[in-house]
């Protein structure tokens, strides 16, 4: 991939742009699966929630988001969709596990 200055035409950016986006998709893939497994652990719906992780991650999200000179909010906004999709499946399996060992 092109460094940013090296781009020499728009078609060099989106090509970065391109596969920079293809390994977010690839990354949020290996996350659902660390997600799944996390939900073996899970005792109670209000423990696949974890809200007292989901504050502190919220803060350091924020933090790396400064780090790199990127909007805090945005990336607040951005892992609060992640999370809010990634426990709607965590519970689903959860749920699921719950009935079959009924
Ligand atoms: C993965 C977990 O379960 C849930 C999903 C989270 C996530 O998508 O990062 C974080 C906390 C929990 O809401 C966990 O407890 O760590």
């Amino acid at each position: 991939m092109k460094r940013p200055e090296e781009c020499a035409s728009l078609q060099d950016i989106r090509d970065a742009i391109d596969l920079l986006d293809q390994q977010m998709v690839a990354l949020l893939a290996q996350r659902a699966i660390y997600v799944k497994a996390a939900s073996h652990y899970k005792t109670s719906p209000m423990s696949v929630k974890a809200p007292e992780r989901l504050a502190l991650m919220i803060e350091s999200r924020r933090l790396w988001a400064r780090e790199q000179q990127l909007d805090a909010d945005f990336i607040e906004q951005l892992f609060a969709h992640i999370t809010n999709y990634f426990i709607s499946q965590e519970m689903g399996f959860w749920r699921e596990r719950e009935e079959r060992e009924e």
